[in-house]
């Protein structure tokens, strides 16, 4: 570990789905040199299931207790750059527990949302009318990214290395 970091992750990427959280947090744990760590990642690896089968077996209640857990044990253990799903903050202690790190809230408007996920058949809360249902989610959504972020950053229009750089400028961090 290197400079004035006192441990927990170096960087909490939170957002709508297909804003990259993933793929940018991979980006920023390069450039950083730190490991990067994703909480779906964890729980498909866990269960042995992708989780939209999660969501159609077991019903989106079960999905978000695994989920509750995964964060409290990645915020817990990882010292890189977690990326966690998009649902994370709708619960409370969640929340509370974010409170106390580098959080960033990677913001993107609803039609940037639609031309990202497109028809992606993998992401179950767009099964059906993916606009109606974007601008649902990012109106319930919305006011709980930024409730716990220490930094937003704009997505719309700029490819991930401009997101990444975006990132580390607003948290003063330098790269390794
Ligand atoms: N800044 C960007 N511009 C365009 N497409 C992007 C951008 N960031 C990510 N993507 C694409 O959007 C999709 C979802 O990205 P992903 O990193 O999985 O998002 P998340 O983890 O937030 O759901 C991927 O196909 C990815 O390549
Ligand atoms: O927004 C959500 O409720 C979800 C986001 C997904 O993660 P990504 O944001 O990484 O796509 C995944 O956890 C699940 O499909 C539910
Ligand atoms: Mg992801």
């Amino acid at each position: 570990m290197s400079g004035s970091h006192r441990g927990g992750p170096r960087i909490v990427l939170i957002g709508p789905m297909g804003v990259g959280k993933t793929t940018v947090g991979k980006l920023l744990a390069d450039r950083l040199g730190v490991a990067f760590r994703d909480t779906d990642a964890d729980i498909v690896a866990a269960q042995g299931r992708e989780i939209a089968d999660i969501f159609v077996d077991e019903g989106e209640p079960y999905f978000r207790d695994l989920e509750r857990r995964a964060v409290r044990a990645a915020v817990e253990e990882h010292d890189g750059v977690l990326a966690l799903g998009g649902g994370a903050v709708l619960d409370e202690s969640t929340r509370a527990l974010l409170s106390a790190h580098p959080v960033v809230y990677l913001s993107m408007d609803v039609e940037e949302a639609v031309k990202r996920t497109g028809l992606n058949q993998a992401r179950p809360l767009l099964a059906v009318n993916p606009r109606k249902q974007w601008r649902e989610l990012m109106d319930a959504r919305r006011h709980l990214y930024a409730e716990v972020a220490r930094a937003v950053v704009a997505t719309d229009g700029r490819i991930p290395e401009e997101v990444a750089k975006a990132v580390l400028d607003a948290l003063e961090l330098k790269e390794a």
